[in-house]
């Protein structure tokens, strides 16, 4: 049996034509799950190799089911990031027409992206969230709801007609999708990769935010995403997942983790990962005394110092 991979399903997701631009992807067998958490289960209990999901877009920030599981269970980590642009169709059964949609489905993340478009052509039909885009349509061909936003290509997978098409709200919206396995040694630096850990502060304090982040800053670590999750402890309670751009071994971003260990409640490392896209030329400079060598030469010195050897 080939290694799987599970995604958020069912087939015809956004999910699906973003992990089959992956090269692996010929060699696996691909399972749609039915949500995030069942896809990233059967890779916590050992059924799948890997699992595929959506993280983050440009329009709303991350999705809070994706980021919710990586923050809480048994550790799991990001191996793979991809990004796709986005923009919807309005999948109907044939012969529907725009006055005869009472009701809208889509995925929740999906919403923020269609909102406008929703009020300047539909602004009375009832929205109702699905597992996903796709499933949404298939609610639609089984005539649950009337239209689901979905990719114009689920259409023929669940027979049904796209009444509109490129609908997006926002110009370029992009959807962020990550493949994550359990933990092992990241892959080696790529040159243009991406570090994801989530923090919890160790105590409530003025500054407690800006603590953290100097610790980024004091090493010249540039930062690709803050988001801030209730911890469930009540209200006030957060913990933050960050982005950070570089390599956990990169020195200047261990030595921003090793600072993070010592002053933080919990840390959880969740990759380091080449970036979408991402080649050498578009790495933020790094600030001047942040380089490796800067940062060897640096404990050098100390430890001869320690031995009188300045
Ligand atoms: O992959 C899908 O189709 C999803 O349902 C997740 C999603 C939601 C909104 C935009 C892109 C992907």
């Amino acid at each position: 049996m080939p290694a799987s991979y599970t995604y958020l399903g069912p087939e015809g997701t956004f999910t699906e034509v973003a992990l089959r631009t992956l090269p692996e992807t010929a060699t696996r067998e691909l399972v749609p799950m039915v949500s995030v958490p069942a896809a990233l289960d059967a890779v916590r209990n050992g059924e799948a190799e890997a699992a595929f999901v959506p993280i983050e877009n440009s329009v709303e920030g991350g999705i809070t089911t994706t980021l919710d599981e990586l923050v809480s269970g048994e550790p799991l980590m990001i191996y793979r990031e991809v990004l796709l642009s986005i923009t919807f169709a309005l999948l109907v059964r044939p012969g529907t027409t725009l006055s005869g949609i009472k009701t809208v489905t889509a995925h929740p993340a999906a919403q923020p992206q269609v909102r406008n478009w929703l009020k300047a052509h539909l602004p009375n039909a009832v929205w109702e969230s699905a597992a996903s885009n796709a499933d949404g349509a298939r609610l639609v061909q089984e005539g649950r709801y009337d239209a689901a936003f979905a990719g114009e290509f689920a259409a023929a997978r669940y027979g049904l007609q796209a009444l509109e098409t490129g609908i997006h709200d926002a110009e370029n919206a992009q959807t962020r999708f990550v493949l994550v396995g359990r933990p092992a040694r990241p892959a080696a630096p790529s040159g243009a990769d991406k570090t994801s850990i989530v923090l919890w502060q160790r105590d409530d304090h003025p500054g407690g935010l800006r603590d953290l982040l100097g610790e980024f800053a004091a090493r010249g670590v540039n930062l690709m995403l803050l988001q801030s999750r209730p911890t469930g402890a009540g209200i006030g309670n957060y913990c933050f997942c960050i982005d950070a751009e570089g390599h956990i071994s990169d020195r200047r971003v261990a030595e921003a983790l090793m600072g993070l260990k010592r002053i933080c409640l919990q840390v959880r490392f969740l990759g380091s990962y080449p970036r979408a896209g991402g080649g050498p030329e578009d790495v933020r400079s790094p600030l001047p005394g942040t380089s490796d060598d800067e940062f060897m030469s640096a404990a050098d010195w100390v430890a001869r110092c320690q031995d009188g050897r300045f």
